[in-house]
């Protein structure tokens, strides 16, 4: 297990003056830039595409961590690498392979991630922990921020927790949905050592983003 790392998500941010908004969770201490990547197709809202992202990437070095909430999202993964991301995460649900779509990510040289749903059991990892580097557990279900943690998720954590030490494998443990201070203990507690957050990181504005994410850490 690692130490924790915060991953912002710029879901939250001021779209109206993204790059600055990057630059200031990178300086805040921000570990990763959580990019949500939405359809209007597989989640009921549409956020922003490869060009955006790509737009931003040179405003900092820290990892770029996508998630795709997409369907189709195989036709997407060159893109999206060429866009600079780093990690590149899929939805268990968006079908129709996501064997293959993993498979797609590992030969673009990026690091893969599976990503399931409230309603999604912890098995479905069975047969794909051998290939990824991140697991992301949603806490909501996606397409929003500003949605309430589901609790019923802490115990799947604690069982994928448990899966992976189990795989000797080095993979990371993400939750990612209405984590505030409180919700990232007890997801710390569960086995969880990255966790995503837009609303508890961009509140109160650029002051405020430092504290945010120190609290998000338990300092
Ligand atoms: O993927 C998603 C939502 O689908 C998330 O990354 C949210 O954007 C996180 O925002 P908060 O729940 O922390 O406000
Ligand atoms: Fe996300």
């Amino acid at each position: 297990m690692h130490p924790v790392r915060i991953a912002p998500s710029i879901l939250s941010a001021d779209f109206s003056k993204l790059g600055e908004e990057v630059r200031a969770i990178d300086e805040a201490g921000a570990d990763w830039i959580h990019v949500d990547v939405m359809d209007g197709h597989f989640v009921p809202n549409i956020s922003f595409g490869p060009a955006v992202m790509k737009s931003v990437r040179g405003v900092t070095t820290k990892p770029f961590d996508v998630h795709l909430m997409i369907a189709p999202v195989d036709v997407y993964l060159d893109a999206f690498a060429e866009a600079g991301a780093d990690c590149i995460t899929v939805h268990y649900e968006a079908g129709p392979h996501i064997h293959r779509s993993l498979q797609h990510i590992k030969s673009l040289g990026k690091r893969a991630g599976v990503v399931i749903c409230p309603g999604t059991p912890a098995k479905m990892l069975d047969y794909l922990l051998d290939m990824v580097d991140l697991v992301l557990v949603m806490s909501v279900n996606p397409g929003f921020g500003g949605q309430s943690f589901i609790p019923s998720q802490l115990k799947k954590i604690s069982a994928i927790r448990t899966m992976i030490e189990k795989s000797g494998r080095d993979i990371d443990l993400e939750v990612d949905g209405g984590v505030d201070a409180a919700w990232a203990k007890r997801c710390i507690e569960a086995g969880a050592d990255a966790l995503v957050a837009g609303t508890s990181v961009f509140r109160g504005g650029p002051s405020a983003y430092a504290a945010n994410i120190a609290a998000l850490r338990g300092d």
